[in-house]
């Protein structure tokens, strides 16, 4: 084949393709057994999307005649696919980390919010902010992501809870997809808290008459792009009934239903999730059998994030019993002011050791099962032929060596590759 391609990364110790089957999700067995090419290669297009993956040679035979744009010799590294993270909440001013404090003397969640901390605080402050300073800061969290292998990252609005500053988060999201690198999948989360001095039935009557029309509006006339509407459901915040009522518009619209559920105390929200049909459904330390019993049959994936209950001292997602039920369990690092995380390796080694999930159990729900919680496994989350070009080139033989070195992602990710272009290189970073 003689043409010119992107990036060819050849002879990897191991490449993990996850699946290569064109699957959009794997549960079970699926997750277990990940698909991985022992010496590999990988070539990139200069459309930034995937040509070929396979073994070492029978690409060396392929492209001999092609030229590239860049040739990274991987002998003795890893190939694995960028990473995904399907829940964080990035944008916000105000620093909280006095709250940390709090909670190790052993404030809980809810005693800190109602003390006018936790999302109130954040809502002040972001309310306050201009789209500038918060377009800077959520770049540099971003950039921190990125480092450490997130190419795709979900990102929710929340902390305006009134039509203008949800708008000015979202369009500051929609700003940092267009001028970064790493894709963004972007949320409506105007029912993130009920504002001061509003009723839950105020609130909800605010975001159907007032936020979700003028969303509507800007989205078809393709001035803001919203994938996503996310409701925190949760007893004396969102209550069953107003939850449905707003995630069932923002699906007429469209949108993606993607809400937090089950997450303090048992709300049934994950019945009420798969009943509409949602896509995913994040937290769920206190989901019940018929939950996951639920979810399962409706497909509807599991958002599982391990910073919270290990921050909160939760009781942990039962992410065993949901694996069994056949469960699509997926991971976020939940990033924001209450779990300051932007690793998805630490994300994966928590889910590891404190929800037992095995590694590659772990890296299928931080890629493929990430994707689709995001509505993205078609071009995301698996090294496969016509995907996007995103993928980590790590400095180990092993790929387990990512969970295994606890906060040693800094380390190991030796690049990580966006659309077939390098846009992070350790040993420049590190000067070595
Ligand atoms: N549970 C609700 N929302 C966030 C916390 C947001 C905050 O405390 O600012 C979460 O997912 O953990
Ligand atoms: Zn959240």
């Amino acid at each position: 084949m003689s043409r010119n391609y992107r990036l060819l990364v050849e002879n990897a110790k191991q490449v993990v393709l996850i699946c290569n089957n064109g699957e959009k999700f794997l549960t079970k067995m699926g997750m277990q057994n990940l698909c991985i090419i022992e010496n590999g290669s990988v070539v990139i297009g200069t459309d930034g999307l995937i040509k070929a993956v396979g073994p070492a040679e029978t690409i060396r035979a392929q492209y001999s005649e092609s030229s590239f744009e860049r040739v990274i010799d991987a002998t003795g590294m890893c190939v694995l696919p960028g990473l995904v993270d399907a829940h964080t909440h990035p944008v916000w001013a105000g620093d909280r980390v006095h709250e940390f404090a709090m909670k190790l003397a052993g404030a809980t969640y809810m005693e800190v919010h109602r003390a006018g901390g936790g999302i109130h605080f954040t809502v002040e402050h972001t309310r306050e902010a201009g789209a500038a300073a918060l377009l800077t800061s959520l770049s540099g969290r971003l950039a921190r992501m990125q480092r450490a292998g997130t190419t795709l990252v979900e990102c929710k609005s929340g902390y305006g809870l009134e039509l203008q500053t949800e708008l000015k988060m979202l369009q500051v999201i929609q700003e940092a997809g267009r001028s970064l690198p790493i894709a963004i999948s972007s949320t409506y989360c105007g029912a993130h808290a009920v504002p001061k001095g509003k009723t839950v039935a105020e609130a909800t009557e605010d975001i159907l008459r007032v936020q979700l029309p003028r969303l509507k509006e800007l989205m078809s006339g393709g001035r803001l792009r919203v994938d996503n509407i996310d409701v925190f459901c949760e007893r004396g915040v969102f209550d069953l009934g107003s939850t449905r009522a707003i995630l069932q518009a923002g699906k007429d619209m469209g949108l993606n239903i993607n809400f937090h559920g089950d997450e303090l105390h048992p709300m049934n929200s994950a019945q009420l999730g798969a009943e509409l049909g949602a896509l995913a459904i994040s937290h769920l330390e206190e989901v019940t059998d018929e939950g996951i019993t639920a979810m399962a049959e409706a497909k509807t994936a599991a958002v599982l994030l391990p910073t919270t209950a290990y921050i909160l001292r939760l009781p942990q997602p039962r992410a065993r019993d949901m694996l069994e039920a056949g469960v699509i369990v997926a991971l976020g690092s939940d990033f924001n002011p209450n779990a300051y995380c932007c690793s998805m390796p630490i994300v994966m080694h928590l889910a590891c050791v404190n929800m037992r999930m095995s590694m590659p159990e772990a890296l299928a729900a931080a890629t493929i099962n990430a994707a689709f919680a995001l509505g993205r496994s078609h071009t995301h989350g698996s090294l496969e032929v016509n995907k996007q070009g995103d993928l980590l080139v790590l400095n180990a033989a092993r790929w387990e060596h990512l969970i295994y070195q606890l906060g040693g992602h800094q380390e190991i990710i030796r690049y990580v590759i966006i659309r077939g272009n390098v846009v992070h290189d350790n040993d420049k970073t590190l000067g070595l």
